[in-house]
């Protein structure tokens, strides 16, 4: 459903006055969502994660590659095709709790979305109402602000308010690395459920490769900018080719032996 073609990503930014530096963040990134599948993408902190989703939703412009969004070319678009991007294609971040505005009542964040359609007061209240209960929360969060809200229900929230136009793909970038590990497999499971029930394909990034494996069809390992290897979830786990992949499960392997030394 989405194809992503030889994208780069460079930033600029100052260092000592009247002196710029380019970093390349992206480096030829080539690969393929396929409808109804969950796709994890992981890597180390800073290896490009974000910056790719921020791309495929236009958050940021890459500087060369193309992304295909069922057959359509969405890397430049203009306010039609737009507007096609963010009907198909939401993107949840980390923090919901930044996300979200602040100012308003969790309500009309809900609300938004649809507002912004063109849809009238009574359908909008209806599907807040039917969002609220497809994320597990009741009518009383309706009238707070986030911060009056736990991490937790911020994130419910925040999944609400993506899945509100009825997505193709979500994005979900780090949605549980602020939770606690029991909320972390409450979001999860939400969102596996919200998943099946809505026909939706998955990209969920994250650098926990004990919640990838859980969720996980296919698995992009990325390392500094670059994708080093794609595969099936069980192949990544138990015949990695790449050297760096090796390097990542060894280490997951370490962490779950000392986590079961400790208890
Ligand atoms: N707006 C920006 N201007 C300059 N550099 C940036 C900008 N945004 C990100 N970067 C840099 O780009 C690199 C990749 O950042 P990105 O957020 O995509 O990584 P990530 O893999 O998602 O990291 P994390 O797992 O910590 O969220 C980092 O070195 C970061 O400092």
């Amino acid at each position: 459903m989405l194809e992503v073609k030889a994208l780069d990503k460079s930033y600029s930014f100052s260092t000592i006055p009247f002196r710029k530096k380019r970093i390349k963040v992206l480096d030829n990134i080539s690969f393929r969502i396929n409808k109804h599948e969950t796709l994890c993408i992981v890597g180390e902190s800073g290896c490009g994660k974000t910056t790719l989703a921020k791309c495929i939703v236009n958050l940021e412009n890459p500087d060369n590659g193309k992304i295909i969004l069922e057959g359509r070319d969405v890397t430049f678009p203009d306010r039609k095709t737009l507007y096609y991007l963010h009907t198909k294609v939401q993107m949840i971040f980390q923090n919901a709790d930044t996300s979200l505005n602040p100012r308003h009542h969790i309500y009309d964040s809900m609300a938004e979305p649809l507002r912004l359609q063109g849809q009238n007061e009574e359908k909008v209240r209806k599907r807040v109402f039917q969002l609220l209960d497809h994320v597990g929360l009741s009518e009383e969060h309706l009238h707070r602000h986030p911060h009056q809200l736990s991490g937790g229900q911020n994130q419910r929230i925040a999944i609400a308010r993506a899945i509100a136009l009825h997505p193709d793909l979500l994005i979900a970038d780090e949605i549980t690395a602020a939770l606690d590990v029991s909320v972390q497999a409450q979001i999860l499971q939400l969102l596996k459920t919200l998943k099946k029930e809505m026909d939706m394909t998955l990209l969920f990034i994250s650098h926990d490769l004990a919640l990838v494996k859980r969720i996980a069809d296919r698995v992009a390992v990325m390392q500094d900018g670059r994708l080093v290897e794609i595969n099936d979830t069980n192949e990544i786990f138990h015949n990695p080719q790449c050297p760096y992949t090796k390097e990542l499960i060894s280490s997951m392997s370490q962490l779950s032996l000392d986590k079961q030394i400790l208890k």
